[in-house]
């Protein structure tokens, strides 16, 4: 295809429309999901945040409330004491001696203007017009009467001025009570409305205060309601007579707490836009990983290390672990550790293909040695997914066929966690079994099954876990299990394998056992190369392979006493 067909091609396919939107794809979700997370922290921010304003604002509404409260109960305390005196004047009625005595009255009252005495709804004396014709008459406007005979006239005009004032009158006496008596207390953006009457029956009339005329709905105790951006609080109390509504627009509180409210919004949008990008960076170094582990497979930059499995009577190397390496060459030569890989492996579904390469690599590796060293045996570390994977099984097939081996010269090492599914895990052990693989259950006694579901697996060799090996010798109290981990396996017949004997003490206690055990750790060995571990078991049996191919041991060349 020449360049312009190759251009037509391309073009009719639409390949570079497909290429040029293939990053907006990729990171549209991306972007779309950094962007919700911080959307839901700032809407959570937003909601705790004006949670918390409420709450403030709440506060310092009740503590304004209490204030009005607390004057308002002296207010009509002396208003109700003013009229009780005059009607218990022991003077004539309006006398001068009376009225004498109704300005020393008012004089001592703070919040009062005049008081006076009554008589068929006429003021006939009072304090500040004196005694009168008898012909002005009492407030003509709406007022609410008690049940004790108390008459309340919210904002009523008043006879010796122009100005308004609420007045109570009970028997032949009234009081003016000044209409500046809560100026001082006066405090925007709060508004008040006060009210005075029978609570209980919700017999109220509003004494003071803006224009509201909604009775306060407790009877005694407080309500609080937000309609509109309005805050309100209503607060009775039943043995004053008094109830206090207090209200102020949201937006008119305090700025200090607006800023509260839009910094705890945006610290929230900030933790969410934090936890979005930190998801997309492990998501992003698990991708870049994972991509990385890819090439390296394919690339065969896996390596493996074979550590030492001896027979713990007499040391003798009766077999070695396979453990897979991996220094990559894509980030400097960093070595990543083999469980963080095959976790995020298993994750992304390709730990299969790891344990296929190591497969494949011991084998190749080691295949000469086994055949040389009959009894010698090579184990690999599986998966859970392994078990029931027939990519596995083919592999396990195409491997001893080309490495001219028997199934028992590769074992297949299995964790408590991959033994989880425990159908799977039985079939596929059978499986392995069935086929003369030796089958290991490692990290035995770590926490995933019990001691008693030992017997529901059907393995060959037991592998005790390092951290019980590590309390041989110490006060610790796994130390017991040891013991009943070692009684467990002879009962279901299971050879044992300690892993992780890294001291002579550790060897001995061992030893020391009524049955034989193999033993694996740094005190037999670390891990070592193919060609190494190939060394100490021609040192051990006196066996070595003859170079190009011809393969003969020593002591087959001894026996038929030919020499090199
Ligand atoms: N699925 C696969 N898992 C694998 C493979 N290769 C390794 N692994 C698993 O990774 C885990 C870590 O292994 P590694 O870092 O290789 O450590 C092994 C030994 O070096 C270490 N060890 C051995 N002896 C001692 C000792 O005396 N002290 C001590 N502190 N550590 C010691 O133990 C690891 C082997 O453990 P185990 O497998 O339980 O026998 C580990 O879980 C590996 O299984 C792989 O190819 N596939």
């Amino acid at each position: 295809m020449d360049g312009a067909a190759k251009y037509f091609f391309a073009r009719h396919t639409g390949t570079p429309v497909i290429n040029r939107l293939r990053p907006i794809f990729r990171t549209a979700p991306i972007i779309l999901a950094v962007a919700m997370l911080t959307l839901a922290g700032g809407w959570f921010g937003h909601v705790l945040g004006t949670r918390m304003r409420i709450s403030s604002d709440r506060a310092a509404i009740t503590s304004y409330s209490d204030q009005l409260l607390a004057h308002a109960i002296d207010v009509i305390a002396e208003t109700n004491g003013a009229i009780d005196a005059a009607n218990a004047s022991p003077q004539d009625f309006c006398s001068p001696a009376e009225i004498e005595l109704m300005r020393n009255m008012l004089f001592a009252a703070r919040n009062l203007k005049d008081i006076g005495r009554i008589k068929d709804g006429h003021l006939i004396c009072s304090t500040i017009l004196g005694k009168t014709d008898g012909s002005v008459p009492m407030p003509q406007g709406p007022y609410t009467q008690l049940a004790d005979g108390t008459r309340i006239y919210p904002d009523t005009p008043l006879a010796v001025s122009d100005s308004n004032a609420p007045v109570v009158d009970r028997g032949n006496a009234n009081a003016v009570i000044d209409p500046r008596a809560f100026d001082t207390l006066k405090d925007p953006p709060f508004h008040y409305g006060i009210f005075y009457g029978d609570v209980g029956k919700k017999h109220l009339a509003r004494i003071f205060g803006e224009g509201d005329a909604v009775v306060p709905a407790p009877a005694d105790g407080v309500a609080w309601s937000l309609k509109s951006g309005i805050l309100r609080r209503d607060g009775c109390s039943e043995a004053s007579g008094l109830c206090i509504s207090v209200w102020a627009r949201l937006s008119e509180l305090d700025a200090f707490s607006h800023g509260i409210v839009n910094a705890i919004m945006l610290l929230g949008a900030a933790l969410g836009a934090l936890g979005g990008l930190t998801w997309v960076n492990f998501r992003r170094r698990d991708q870049s990983l994972m991509a990385r582990l890819s090439r390296a497979l394919a690339h065969e930059e896996l390596t493996l290390l074979y550590q030492p499995v001896v027979n713990v009577a007499d040391g003798k190397i009766v077999g070695a672990e396979a453990l897979v390496r991996w220094q990559s060459n894509e980030s400097k030569g960093d070595f990543v550790p083999p469980d963080v890989f095959i976790a995020i492996a298993e994750q992304k579904g390709i730990a299969g293909r790891v344990t296929r390469y190591v497969l494949n690599r011991a084998i190749e590796e080691m295949a000469e040695t086994l055949r040389l060293h009959d009894g010698f045996r090579i184990t690999i570390n599986i998966v859970a997914s392994d078990l029931s994977d027939p990519k596995f099984f083919a592999a396990l097939d195409d491997g001893l066929r080309r490495g001219g081996l028997s199934p028992r010269q590769i074992g297949i090492e299995l964790t408590e966690r991959s033994t989880a599914d425990s159908s799977a895990a039985i079939e596929g052990i059978a499986r392995l079994r069935s086929r003369g693989h030796i089958v290991y259950l490692d990290d035995f006694g770590t926490g995933y099954s019990s001691l008693s579901y030992l017997g529901e697996l059907d393995v060959d060799v037991l592998k005790m876990d390092r951290a019980f090996t590590r309390t041989v010798g110490t006060d610790a109290v796994t130390v017991s299990i040891v013991p009943q981990i070692i009684d467990m396996a002879i009962k279901h017949n299971l050879s044992i394998l300690v892993e992780g004997i890294e001291t002579a003490a550790q060897a001995t206690y061992f030893r020391n056992l009524p049955v034989p055990v193999m033993g694996q750790g740094w005190y037999y060995g670390k891990p070592v190369s193919a060609a190494a571990l190939t060394k100490q078991l021609e040192q051990q049996d006196g066996i070595v392979a003859v170079k190009k191919g011809r393969k003969r041991s020593r002591q087959s060349l001894r026996k038929t006493g030919s020499s090199r």
